[in-house]
This record gives structure tokens, sequence and C-alpha cells, in this order.
């Protein structure tokens, strides 16, 4: 089981609470699928993805880059069994999807430039380490039903 310092808890819990979701979560999706153009294979009924203005003012992506976050606030929510509650997500991207489940990482260093560039000097060394933890295992739970 993961353990949790009380500052790795209270920093996930604060980042998460202070994000403006309409702000990060099209703002992160949009940059995976900019920054790492093979992303954009899995969201072909999307519409014009053609560059990075087509993709940044599509509003799919920006709807789709708000669900992922909430997708996200559940494992917040459920710190201590991340895990468990995201099987279903796991199949869904494994079984119907069939997202390499590289790109999960990709996705979560583009949500990590997001908030850094969103905090400032708040997004601190400890605080990036607490976040990147947090992806880390919101990844490692994501790629788990893979096989
Ligand atoms: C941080 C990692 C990720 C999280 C938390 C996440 C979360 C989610 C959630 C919550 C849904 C909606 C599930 C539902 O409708 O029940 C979803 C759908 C989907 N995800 Fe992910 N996802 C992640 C990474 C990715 C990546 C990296 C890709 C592809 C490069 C991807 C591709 C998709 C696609 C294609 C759908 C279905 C979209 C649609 O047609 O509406 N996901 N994801």
């Amino acid at each position: 089981m993961v353990q949790w310092t009380d500052f790795e808890r209270q920093t996930i819990q604060s980042i998460f609470g202070k994000m403006d979701y309409d702000d990060v979560g099209p703002a992160a999706l949009s940059r995976c699928l900019i920054v790492y153009p093979w992303t954009q294979r899995y969201f072909g009924n999307f519409g014009n993805l053609s560059n990075a203005a087509a993709i940044q003012g599509n509003p799919k992506v920006a709807a789709h880059g708000k669900t992922v976050l909430q997708g996200l606030v559940r494992a917040v929510k459920n710190m201590d069994d991340i895990k468990a509650n995201f099987t279903e997500l796991s199949v869904l991207h494994s079984d119907k999807l069939r997202v390499d489940p590289d790109n999960f990482r990709l996705l979560a260093d583009c949500l990590t430039i997001v908030v850094a560039a969103r905090m400032g000097a708040a997004f601190t060394a400890d605080v990036q380490g607490a976040f990147q933890k947090f992806l880390a295992i919101v990844v490692c739970s994501l790629c788990r039903q893979y096989h």
C-alpha cells in the first residue's frame, strides 16, 4: 500500500482544491496532443486537430480535458486506494480504447508543466515531489489492467 506523509496529502489536496479545472484540464490535454502528436490518433472523432490553434480551440478537447481532471479528483478523494478505484478506468483504456500505456505518463507530464506554470514560485521541489508521486500512482493504476 502507498504511504503518504501529511505534507504530501495536504499538498495534493491543496493543488486540486485551488485548481481552475476549466483552465488546467483543457491546457494539459491540448499540450499533450500538440507536443506528442501521435496521441491524436485516439481522438479521431474529436474533429479538427490539424494544428496547435485548432487543438487549443477545439471544444471536444476542452471538455475531455475536464473529464480527465474529474478522474484525477476521484483519485484525490481516494488517495489510499487509487488502484482499486481505477480498475474500471484501466480496463476502459486498455480493452476498449487500446491506448498505449506509455501515453499516460506523457499526459501526466503535461499536467505537471501546466500546474507548475500556474503556481509559479509556489511549485517548490517538495511540492513537485508530492505531485509527481501522486501522478506516478495514477499512471501505475491505469496501466494495471493491461495484459
Ligand atoms: C492521467 C491519465 C488519464 C486519466 C486520469 C484519464 C481519464 C479518463 C476518463 C475519466 C475518461 C472518461 C471515461 C468514461 O467515459 O467513463 C477517459 C476517456 C478516454 N481517454 Fe483517458 N485518461 C488518461 C489518459 C489518457 C491518454 C494518455 C489517452 C490517449 C492518448 C486517453 C484517451 C482517452 C480516450 C480516447 C477516451 C474516450 C474519449 C471519448 O470518446 O469521449 N486517456 N479518460
